[in-house]
């Protein structure tokens, strides 16, 4: 059985002095999707950039069987892709140079990059159907279609590992239903896929839920079961309530 891809014990965050995430305990199992959910301020984008290496924590994090922080800078960033809110550096880069940075990683220092990093920046242009406008400045873009440029980026790397924080921000329902089916097949090829949602109808068709309430772990299971709907109708007051309908879990608000 390989490693799982991340494993925190007694994991804390402390910002502007004062506690976010109270000693997370969590195994994430390789070549699964999980999605986290919970509250405004439940800590779901710090608990992101802590298995991401993004800020320092305290406790013990394991990535794919190896300690933390024992990886080199080079290989965490082969084997782990990021995708932030709102991130994608300056507004005049062109779509294509932006996906470019995804594959760094893979380039000798001062070197160009080589036919294999071109075919990786195209092919996940194209997958992501942003290909049309590789030539424009990113501060030209929507938001819908920057996003899609940064997807592209994170997808460029080829990292057996990804955590997305909001990945579905500004996307319209069809490139929502892509992401969805971007994610299947990337988790088929084996890779790990971790991501904050607010859409929970969406997050409900991860493999995995993770419910953060408080900078704490409320519930982790797999979305199919009632221990798991009955975390998410908790942590959100009762005013979430979880059906089957045609076969996929759906959210229903409560007014
Ligand atoms: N830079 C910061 N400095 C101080 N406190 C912060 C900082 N960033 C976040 N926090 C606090 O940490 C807690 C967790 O924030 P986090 O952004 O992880 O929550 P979240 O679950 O992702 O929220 P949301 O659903 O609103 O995006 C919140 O109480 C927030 O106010």
């Amino acid at each position: 059985m390989s490693a799982p891809a991340f494993e925190a014990r007694g994991l804390r965050v402390a910002l502007a002095g004062r506690e976010v995430l109270h000693g997370v305990d969590l195994q994430v199992p390789a070549g699964r999707w999980m999605a986290v959910v919970g509250p405004n301020g439940a800590g779901k984008t710090t608990l992101l950039k802590a298995l991401a290496q993004l800020l320092p924590a305290s406790g013990d994090l394991r990535m794919l069987g190896r300690d933390a922080r024992t990886w080199s800078a080079r290989d965490r960033a082969l084997a782990l892709s990021w995708m932030g809110q709102g991130e994608g550096g300056a507004a005049d880069l062109r779509a294509w140079d932006v996906v470019m940075l995804g594959r760094l990683p893979h380039q000798r220092w001062l070197a160009s990059p080589s036919a294999a990093d071109v075919a990786a920046a195209e092919a996940a242009m194209r997958e992501t159907h942003c290909w049309d406008w590789r030539e424009r400045p990113l501060g030209q873009l929507s938001g819908g279609e920057r996003q899609r440029v940064l997807l592209a980026r994170a997808l460029a790397v080829g990292a057996p590992l990804l955590l997305m924080d909001e990945p579905l921000a500004n996307l319209d329902p069809p490139h929502q239903a892509d992401w969805l089916a971007l994610v299947r097949r990337l988790v088929i090829q084996g890779r790990t896929v971790v991501s904050v949602l607010h859409e929970l109808t969406i997050a409900l068709q991860a493999d995995d839920l993770l419910v953060l309430q408080d900078g704490r772990v409320a519930h982790h299971g797999p979305c199919a079961e009632r221990a798991t709907h009955e975390a998410l109708a908790r942590v959100f007051g009762g005013r979430v309530h979880v059906r089957a309908v045609d076969g996929s879990w759906v959210a229903v608000l409560r007014a």
